[in-house]
Order: C-alpha cells, then structure tokens, then sequence
C-alpha cells in the first residue's frame, strides 16, 4: 500500500475498526524504564523492512509493519516487536473490517491475545477480557471500571503475563455512546444523559471493562524539586504593555506587586523560591478580587500565570482563616475544589498548589481518571483541604462518600469554557446540585481561560453570582504575541513530507506536533520514528501510565517530537517547548489559540506553524485572519483572499482590527471577539472523531 492510501484510511470519517492490541507492557514499575509494544489488530500491507523496524525497536517507538490494511479478514500473528525506547507498535494500522483477528499468545513476555471478534463494538469489547494475568489487578476495588467509549482499557501491568486473552480498547465509539467532544475527552454512558469523561476514563462502577490498577508515581519531596521552574521570558515585562479591562460593579484596585497582596511570610517565601518577582496581570487583577471575596471570571492569555492568580489568594484566604492540618477521616470536607478538563493539567495544577502551599498545614490532593480509585481515595482520607480533580474522578468519589462538599468556600474552573462546554458542562452542572454544595451564594467561584465564548459565559452564570467580576487581558480569544506564528497551505497528502522537513530543520527542540485524532497520532508518531525522529504521542486512547510517560520522555527531551491530539492542548506547561506543529488545524479558533499557547509562555517566545488545507480548513480562515492580525503577524495573502471569499454565517470581526475589546457578555455583543466563529458555531466536534 503507498503511502497515501493509509493517509486516507485516516481520513475516512466512517472508518470505525481500529482495534490497536497492545502488547503487554515491559513496565519493572510506576513510570521508569517502561517500554511497550503496541500491536495493531491487523495484518500488514506495507511492510516497513527488518532494518527499518530494527532501527524503531532501538529508537524507542517500535513501529510495526503497515498502517491502513483495508481488508483484514484474516488471522493475525502478533510479532515480538519488543523495544527499548518507548512505542513499540506492531503490524499494522487502520484496518478496517477484518472479523477474526486472533492474536497467538507470545513469548515469555506475556502477550496479551485477542479473542476473535477484536472489532466488535466498544459492548462487545468491554466485555472482552477474560482473564487477567497480573497481581496488580488484585490490589483494585472490583468496582473500578474504565468505560467508555474508547472502549475498555487494558490494564497496566508489571509483571508477565499469562497468556491472557485481550479485548483492546479503542473503540468505534458504536458500543455506548461516542465520544465526541472537543478534547476527545467525553464518552456518553448507558443513558441518554448520562456521560463520562475519558480524562478521567469513566470510572464508575457500572460501567463495563477492564480495572484500572494503574497507581502513579508520587511526585518528588525535596525542596528543590517542588520549586523548579523555569525562566521568565525576554518578552515578561511586556506583560505590563497589555491593556486589561474589568468590567462589573465595584472592583477592588489592582495590585502592582506581590507585597500589596499582604500574604502571609509563608506563603511569600514559596513565591520568592518558585522565583516569582513580579505579577502577571492577570495576577495583578485576579488576586484582589478574589481576596475582596467576589466570584471571577478571568481571561489572559496562555502563559500568563492564571494559576497562581487564583492559587495564591484562596491559600491566603485559607491560611488568614486559620486553617488547620486535616487529619485522616474517611469522609474528608476540603475547603477548595479544583476542576480542570484533562489529567495532565489538574495533576499539573496540583503540582502548583502543593508548592506555595508548601509549609503550611493546607494539604492539596489530586485525583483523576486512568489511576486505581483506591489510590485516590487513600490519597482523600489522608487529610484533604484542596482537592484538585477531573471531573469523572470527582463524581466518583463524590459517589463513595469520601468527599463531602458543604466546607467548600471556593470552587475553581480552570479552562472554564472547556469545562461548562457541551462536554463536561453536564457533570459540573451535576457537582453544584451535589447535595451538600454551597450555593453559589454561599461559595466563592472563579472561572479562568484563555478563551471565553460569549455563550459559555452565558452559561456560567448559572454558576457564578450575579455580581461577579470580569477580567479581561488582552483580547478575549486572542493568541500569545509572542509565539510567532506561521500558517503553510498545505494539502491533506503533502503534510507528513512537511512535517519531515521542518522538523528536520528544528533539529533538536522541543516540538509539539497537534494532529486531529487519536489514531493519526499514532500513525503520525509511528511515521517520525521511521524517519528517525525520536517522537512520543498523547492522545485519549492511551493508558495514563503512557500517557504520563510521554510527558515525561518530552518534558526531559528524551523524545523532543510529541504529537498529541487537543488532549494536550490546554494548560499543559512544558519548559522549552519552543515549536507547535499544527499538523491538522483544530476544528475551531479556540482550540488553535490554547494548542499554540503550549509555546510562548511566560514572556518566551515560541513558534507555530500550522498546515492549512483549503479543502478543510476554510472554515477557520476568517479567524485565523483575525487571530493573526490582533497578534501582529503576517496575514498571507492567500488566507485572506481564502478568509474573504468563505461566507461564515455570524463573524462579524474586523479582521484588522487589533484594539482591545472586552467581551464580558453582560455589555452586549461584542464586536472584536474572536469567537465570533467560536467553539459552538464551529462544526460540531462531536463529529470530528465519530468514527474513532
Ligand atoms: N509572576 C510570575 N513570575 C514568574 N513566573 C510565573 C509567574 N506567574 C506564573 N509564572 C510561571 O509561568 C508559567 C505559566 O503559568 P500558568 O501555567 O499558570 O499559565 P496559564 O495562564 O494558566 O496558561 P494556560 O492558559 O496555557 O493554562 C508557569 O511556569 C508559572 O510558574
């Protein structure tokens, strides 16, 4: 099969059989030195040669032999593609149709083997594991279940395996629902409103599938550890040039330094050791807002140091409150709760809070999906007074009686507009109805985003009280000026050449390569080891233990490529990461501006290129336009004549224009927001990776 033909297996939108098998992990423990293979349900077409696979298997992403066999009816031999590096894939990708793909017990590294029927739906799959050939299993709950859409998941393993028989996750989306939301984050349950979040892989107890057992690594205790950071940017003090608008009654005056805010001297000693000197503005705002006690909803630019623009205050505010140690109860009451859409980030943030937290008796404590529930819950009665959590994760525990909300006096959003979108907007809507939550009287919420879609603000006021306040840094929507960004036309079968090409120029630099599903990560992942180019991937489908692997192989430049699809488009913030790929353009300007803003971040510059194809991307012109020109980056001519000659029903930006406009929603429709073609006028993400 050449080369274009897998491309467009990818692209087909009803394709629905990718059934990957993953080979059983080489995992000794936790996130060190592990190593899987990962074997495609398939047989191969396109046979990469001994050598090239040789070199894959040495480079750390073991690419198997073919990628988008179109006709697999037949039985499939998995290969020992064992590996050193981190992404062992087998045979073959994209295959669709095949009906009896039975995977032969391995060697002695324990294979999982598939039973017949592999690309059944995501019912038939859950139900697929027979056995299980591991002691970590035993340690589980027995209720934990991943569920969803994306099929079951295969549990994380450490030592050999048995033999056992293996359904692999992955799925069609045609068992229970399907996924579909922005960030391939969401999996709908059995009922029609009921819904689970693959960040948190869906762990409710009634839900079908493999335990997870997966327990991730504590993080590092020593001082130095917990304060690194890295540098503020040539561009930081710039920061102060950005025009900033707050808009609802009585704002507090905006601080000029962190003296003003009157912390306390523990909580300005961790600032000074996380080597902050000065406030960003939006931290300059956000902080005496929320210590004037009012609901916020803050939006600035990526990088700019939202997190601690609410971290700080609420831990004054706990700290001025007298706050004593929690101590072990098996029904815990935190004071704050966290919310945040993927598990990278709320782990991220969690990170953050334990560090200016650090020597006090406020103890943070996080909890997301793709981890063992025993583990968070051991984690919770330990003692817990912030709880930073994904959303499924939180209901869940929520669900065991582990966690009670009437002590909760702040309630934090963080990448808000994702959250109340039509993804997660159910499950937080479920969280403020919790019997025993505060009313939104009672409790303080704040809400922060780079992006703020006029209707989602408009649906968070059923959130917030009526008098909250709006911060607006910048533009609303608007990219970070100092990523310079760059867009290429490039046509759907010239990308991966592209790709090559700019990547090879890049050398060694950090990259983050942004492809539309979570398949194409792979196969765009696998396709760069065979180039040579050390890559990791992210993506919904991935078991957290990989998942977190990947981070960490980029983060400490083991693999400097890591190709993700949007479910490391937000919040992520990665030291060094100097390049952003958009291989595929998102399907909305939101998503572009938070997927490049993983460059650029705090007064740094960074780059991004994008790959724009007029057959699917000139929806997004005009916002691209406008996007680019607020930023002062050259338009190409071709994208404007692209951006001109495209009707887009309700843009009604000035794509020239680039003076500050706030977009609070509660003075009228705006006249300079980017999301005049914003998340919920773009097509509809829920039809993105239908058939994924
Ligand atoms: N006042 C400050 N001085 C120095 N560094 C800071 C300051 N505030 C934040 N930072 C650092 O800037 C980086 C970006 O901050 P943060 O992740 O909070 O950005 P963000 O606005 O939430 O971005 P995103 O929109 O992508 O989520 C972090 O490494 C953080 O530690």
């Amino acid at each position: 099969m050449g080369d274009e033909d897998w491309e467009a297996e990818i692209i087909k939108p009803h394709m629905s059989s990718y059934v990957p098998v993953f080979e059983k992990d080489r995992y000794s423990s936790g996130a060190n030195g592990d190593t899987f293979n990962r074997t495609p349900a398939s047989s191969s077409e396109m046979d990469d040669g001994p050598s090239r696979r040789d070199h894959f298997m040495r480079s750390g992403f073991a690419s198997g032999r073919s990628m988008g066999n179109r006709d697999a009816g037949e039985s499939n031999k998995r290969e020992n593609t064992s590996t050193m590096g981190g992404f062992g894939v087998g045979k073959s990708f994209g295959n669709r149709g095949f009906s009896n793909n039975k995977f032969e017990e391995g060697d002695s590294s324990g294979f999982w083997r598939e039973s017949n029927n592999d690309c059944e739906d995501n019912q038939t799959r859950s139900r697929g594991f027979s056995k299980r050939g591991d002691s970590e299993y035993e340690q589980d709950e027995g209720t934990q279940r991943t569920g969803g859409l994306f099929g079951s998941r295969r549990p994380a393993l450490s030592g050999t395996g048995n033999g056992d028989t293996y359904q692999s996750r992955s799925g069609s989306g045609s068992g229970r629902g399907g996924y579909k939301g922005l960030n391939e984050e969401v999996v709908t349950g059995s009922g029609k409103n009921s819904w689970k979040s693959d960040a948190e892989g869906g762990e409710s107890g009634d839900t079908q599938g493999p335990k997870v057992t997966y327990i991730p690594p504590p993080p590092p205790e020593d001082e130095d550890s917990i304060f690194a950071h890295y540098q503020t940017g040539i561009n930081f003090d710039k920061y102060d040039t950005i025009l900033v608008e707050v808009s609802g009654h009585d704002a507090p005056p905006a601080i000029l330094t962190f003296e003003e805010a009157n912390l306390c001297q523990t909580l300005n000693n961790n600032i000074a050791k996380a080597g902050y000197t000065k406030l960003t503005p939006v931290q300059k705002y956000s902080i005496p807002i929320i210590l004037a006690g009012r609901d916020l909803m803050a939006c600035a630019q990526t990088g700019s140091g939202k997190t601690a623009a609410f971290l700080l205050p609420i831990l004054a505010h706990m700290m001025r409150d007298g706050i004593t140690a929690s101590r072990f109860k098996e029904l815990q009451e935190p004071g704050c709760i966290i919310v945040a859409p993927t598990r990278e980030l709320i782990n991220q943030i969690y990170l953050e809070a334990r560090k200016f937290s650090f020597g006090t008796c406020v103890r943070a404590v996080v909890i997301y999906g793709g981890t063992q529930l025993g583990h968070s819950i051991r984690q919770i009665v330990q003692g817990c007074n912030i709880l930073c959590a994904t959303p499924g994760r939180l209901m869940d525990i929520i669900g065991k009686e582990k966690i009670g909300l009437r002590q909760v006096k702040y309630l934090v959003l963080d990448e808000a507009d994702r959250m109340l979108d039509m993804g997660f907007g159910p499950e937080m809507k479920k969280l403020i109805s919790c019997p025993g939550m505060p009313s939104k009287e009672q409790r303080q919420t704040l809400m922060f985003s780079a992006t703020f879609p006029e209707e989602i603000q408009r649906l968070a006021g059923e959130f917030l009280k009526s008098n909250y306040l709006f911060v607006a840094v910048g533009q609303v929507g608007g990219a970070c000026r100092d990523v310079q960004q760059t867009i290429l036309q490039v046509g759907q079968y010239s990308k991966r050449e592209k790709l090559v090409e700019i990547l090879r120029n890049i050398g060694d630099e950090r990259t983050m390569v942004f492809v539309e599903t979570k398949k194409k990560a792979d196969f765009i992942a696998t396709f760069l080891c065979q180039e040579k180019i050390s890559t990791t991937s992210i993506h919904g489908d991935r078991e957290q233990r990989e998942r977190e692997q990947a981070l960490g192989d980029f983060r400490c430049g083991k693999c400097p490529v890591l190709v993700a699809t949007s479910v490391a488009a937000r919040g992520l913030d990665i030291e060094n990461v100097q390049h952003v790929i958009n291989f595929d353009l998102p399907s909305t300007i939101d998503e572009y501006v938070h997927r490049i803003g993983r460059t650029g971040r705090c007064g740094n510059t960074g780059r991004a290129i994008s790959f724009f194809d007029p057959e699917s991307d000139s929806h997004l012109a005009q916002p691209l336009v406008k996007v680019l020109s607020d930023a002062q980056q050259d338009v190409p001519a071709w994208l404007e004549e692209i951006a001109f000659s495209a009707y887009v029903p309700g843009f009604s930006g000035n794509a020239r224009g680039n003076v500050f406009a706030s977009v609070d929603t509660r003075k009228g429709k705006s006249t300079l927001n980017t999301a005049g073609f914003s998340s919920s006028q773009a097509p509809n993400p829920v039809d993105d990776e239908s058939w994924d």
